[in-house]
């Protein structure tokens, strides 16, 4: 692909963004399995419209859109498919149906097996990442719809982590999961080798007959001692931050139900089957990236906050940070080179209203601030009708402030009914201006249940599948992680074995530290 910024599409594209109406004159509210989508706050014109159509063209789009449905090689630089699709589609494509089929009824016969059974009223999760935020954030949001049994999440490597989950445990009425796609990764391999210590510690004879593993590694979980019976596929062709569809999800099953899993799965296929077939320009996924990209590459906007007015979705911020941030935080192009146009935002955020009172004031007032996600749900499931008015009425009083914003005009009006010295009005509303335009969108679920879950994971999900496609950067690799993981593994050395040889390539800042840190590890 040539040089995006000096494309066509892309100089029309741009020229009709900084053109287009910023301050909601029309209401674009596109409707996507089940989600209410409101894009009225992001720029739009019929002209700019038609160009990101332009754009999604010469970028190539419908065939990149294919041969992700298709199992193509949509991630290129390590020669393998995306194929989450696959995994949650009602008929699974032909060339995986056997294997994706058989996965889910293994988990099912397991599920049912141990429901029946009544055994382990606790489940302990190990994983990291994608094989972590997933789970974590479909159990903890959901989990006033009928949880099953005690559920607690062990990602990071800091001990406290592992040593908080197991606290007051039974370990003998206690099922782990190792959730590690690669079956190498630090974090869970250390806290399931703490677990077996652990239910040791607690008399358990065989601790692996406790365990399960989920991993495209079976001889690794096998060597690890797991028998395979207890172990579940996971193949090359899903990516570890989009395989919470897979049998990852095992632990939403165990806590949440099998039908609770099978509705999150449909929620997602739903909007798969949105993403397919709605036309572009009433395509929620679609719309959403172009918005992304304009907000990003052209209106200058460097991150894009993140507001769930529910607290139940605190763990969506994460999991969307992860998506994409590892995702789209590259600058190479396909053919090698430096992207000709900024990529990637950085994404953070919290639930509203919270939020409001730790970093809105940067969002109405700085002299950039960032596009917002608002996301919302109609009904709650509490019956504080006081409260949810509340919430609401904050949702969209925030919106509305940061795009309507308060001029220097109105500011005075304001300050002057207070009256005083003239002066000294003037200044309070020079402090007083809100710049506005800012974007944002809402996105309103109907509630917060598992299908609607489902649909919001896949649309972010496609969303950003499109910004990598208009970006024409791979969305599936992540090769700035595995750089730092190389360098961590070989300092975890050095910190225990710090010989002359062992720090000589590091930098002085961090050869002291290696020096001056190693007695804490050594002596335990
Ligand atoms: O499932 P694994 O192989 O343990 O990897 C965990 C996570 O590590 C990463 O490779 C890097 O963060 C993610 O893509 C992945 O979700």
């Amino acid at each position: 692909m040539s040089n995006l910024a000096h494309s066509p599409a892309w100089i029309r594209f741009s020229a009709e963004c900084k053109l287009a109406d910023r301050d909601a004159q029309h209401l674009r509210i596109l409707d996507a399995a089940g989600l209410r989508v409101d894009l009225s706050a992001q720029a739009w014109s019929p002209r700019f419209e038609q160009a990101g159509l332009t754009l999604l063209a010469q970028q190539g789009f419908e065939a990149a859109r294919r041969d992700l449905f298709e199992g193509g090689l949509c991630n290129w630089t390590e020669g393998r498919a995306a194929w989450h699709t696959a995994l949650r589609a009602p008929e699974p494509p032909a060339a995986v149906a056997a294997e994706v089929r058989e996965g889910r009824a293994r988990l099912r016969r397991f599920v049912e097996g141990v429901n029946a059974r009544n055994a382990y009223r606790n489940v302990v999760h190990l994983g990291i990442g994608g094989s972590d935020w997933g789970p974590r954030l479909a159990v903890e949001s959901l989990a006033g719809h009928d949880t099953r049994r005690t559920v607690r999440f062990a990602s990071n490597i800091d001990a406290h982590a592992i040593d908080d989950a197991l606290a007051g445990l039974d370990a003998q009425d206690t099922l782990v999961i190792i959730a590690s796609k690669s079956f190498t990764t630090t974090e869970p391999l250390a806290n399931a080798a703490r677990v077996v210590e652990w239910m040791r510690q607690w008399g358990v004879s065989d601790p692996y007959r406790h365990i399960v593993a989920v991993t495209a590694n079976t001889a690794a979980a096998e060597a690890f001692g797991i028998s395979p019976d207890r172990i579940f596929s996971l193949w090359d062709w899903v990516g570890g931050r989009y395989s919470v569809w897979s049998a990852i999800g095992i632990t939403i099953a165990l806590v949440l139900g099998l039908d609770a899993f099978d509705a999150i799965l449909a929620g997602a296929a739903a909007m798969d089957q949105h993403f397919l077939e709605a036309p572009l320009t009433a395509n929620a996924p679609v719309q959403m990236a172009l918005a992304a990209v304009a907000n990003r590459s052209v209106l200058g906007f460097a991150s894009q906050a993140i507001a769930p007015y529910d607290a139940r979705l605190r763990h969506f911020v994460p999991w969307l940070q992860q998506l994409e941030m590892e995702s789209l935080g590259k600058n190479a192009v396909r053919n090698g080179t430096p992207a000709s146009v900024p990529t990637g935002a950085t994404v953070w955020g919290m639930p509203g209203t919270d939020g409001q009172h730790t970093f809105f004031q940067w969002l109405h007032q700085d002299a950039t601030g960032a596009p917002v996600d608002f996301l919302l749900c109609k009904q709650p499931d509490h019956n504080l009708t006081h409260h949810h008015r509340l919430l609401l009425a904050n949702c969209l009083a925030q919106r509305s402030a940061l795009l309507r914003g308060k001029s220097y005009e109105q500011a005075l009006e304001e300050a002057q009914r207070t009256g005083g010295d003239p002066e000294q009005v003037a200044w309070l509303a020079r402090h007083r201006v809100h710049p506005g335009r800012r974007p944002s969108t809402l996105i309103v679920l109907p509630r917060l249940a598992p299908y609607s879950l489902g649909a919001l994971l896949a649309l972010y999900e496609h969303k950003v599948f499109t910004q990598g496609v208009l970006w024409d950067i791979n969305p599936f690799d992540q090769w700035g992680v595995e750089f730092g993981k190389e360098l961590a593994n070989k300092l975890a050395h050095d910190l225990t074995e710090p010989g002359p040889s062992g720090v000589s390539d590091l930098d002085p800042s961090t050869a002291y530290w290696v020096e001056a840190l190693s007695p804490s590890v050594k002596s335990r």
